[in-house]
């Protein structure tokens, strides 16, 4: 990590805060904790269900603002991330660092007292997976990174079960196990198509590393597993048969575009359509299996 120093020629604004929480990616975060809960058996009282999804949104964002702390040297190599608060120079490091303490403190402890000590202990967790372990630790060193770190992004529909619940079964694992093999495939389309951007920063991302091809076998392989794991909660009665009509449909698509993906090489001049539409569907499809999720358990 290096300081990244520049004369705050326009002062932070609220706009800015906000884009340190990552509020696009967070969006996705949030709905699968939020689904994670609605999905549990026991329904929660409205305004402590709230609290528990603030908590999610609030841990996320820390979690967000954190890593933009610890980055701000990288994300000014990228053109993807060169216009974030603190390499624009609209910020200075130590108000991102106060700002994504402050929210991580506050949204464990309120977690922990007004909802449950299982649903705060696994929130830390995940603000602890995202900043130190991937960020700080695996980032820069392995392209396992997101293999690892990917876990955090995985943790919030057992927090929003456990919110719910206070406790962890077979479900919500299963929710967990979806989204850590979903992030190889969605995360790898995506590098294949920014690959430049990590290669000038230094970032040791798959594709830089071991090469386009391992890359598109990789996305193949998790892709197996992902689709295992979607579609097995309605065979083992977990769910009914909404979700297990939805999974089947919708995992079958993303293993098509995946398999595009990984049998195809791109050639000089290539658009990337396929591994676009790869990243594109892998988040709206998280949005329709979690969304099936609650609609099966509500309606079924
Ligand atoms: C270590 C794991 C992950 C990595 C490295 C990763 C990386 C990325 C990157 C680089 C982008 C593109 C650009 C941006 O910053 O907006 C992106 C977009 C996105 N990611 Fe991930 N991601 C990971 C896990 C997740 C998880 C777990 C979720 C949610 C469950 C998620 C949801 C999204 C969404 C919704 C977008 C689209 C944002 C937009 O529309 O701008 N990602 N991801
Ligand atoms: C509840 C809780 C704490 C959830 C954490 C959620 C989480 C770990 C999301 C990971 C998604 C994400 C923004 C990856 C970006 O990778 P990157 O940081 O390498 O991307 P960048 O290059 O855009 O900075």
């Amino acid at each position: 990590m290096t300081t990244v120093d520049h004369p705050l020629a326009i002062p932070a604004d609220w706009r800015d805060f906000l884009a340190l929480t990552k509020p696009r990616v967070m969006t996705l975060v949030v709905f699968t904790g939020l689904c994670g809960m609605l999905a549990a058996p026991q329904a929660i009282d409205p305004i402590l269900g709230f609290t528990a999804v603030l908590c999610i949104a609030l841990g996320a964002g820390a979690a967000g603002a954190l890593n933009m702390w610890y980055e701000a040297d990288l994300d000014a190599q990228m053109k993807r991330t060169r216009g974030r608060p603190l390499p624009a120079g609209r910020m200075d490091r130590q108000s991102a660092l106060h700002f994504g303490v402050g929210l991580a403190v506050f949204s464990v402890l309120l977690m922990g007292l007004a909802i449950n000590l299982i649903a705060a202990a696994i929130l830390t967790a995940s603000i602890l997976f995202y900043v130190i372990i991937y960020t700080v630790w695996l980032k820069r060193r392995t392209p396992q990174n997101i293999v690892i770190g990917g876990a955090a992004g995985a943790f919030p529909p057992l927090i929003g079960w456990a919110a719910a619940t206070g406790q962890v079964t077979l479900l919500p694992f299963l929710l967990f196990a979806l989204v850590f093999l979903w992030t190889p495939p969605h995360f790898w389309a995506l590098a294949l198509f920014v690959k430049t951007d990590y290669a000038n920063a230094g970032v040791p991302m798959l594709p830089v590393v071991a090469g386009e091809r391992t890359t598109r076998h990789q996305i193949g392989l998790y892709t197996i597993p992902m689709a295992a794991v979607a579609v097995v909660p309605w065979p083992l009665g977990l769910t009914g048969p909404i979700y297990g009509a939805v999974s089947i449909v919708a995992t079958a698509f993303f293993a098509l575009l995946a398999a595009r993906v990984a049998l195809r090489m791109a050639a000089d001049g290539d658009t990337m359509a396929p591994e676009k539409r790869l990243f594109g569907y892998s988040v709206a499809y998280l949005f329709i299996m979690f969304g099936a999720l609650v609609v099966d358990r509500w309606v079924a």
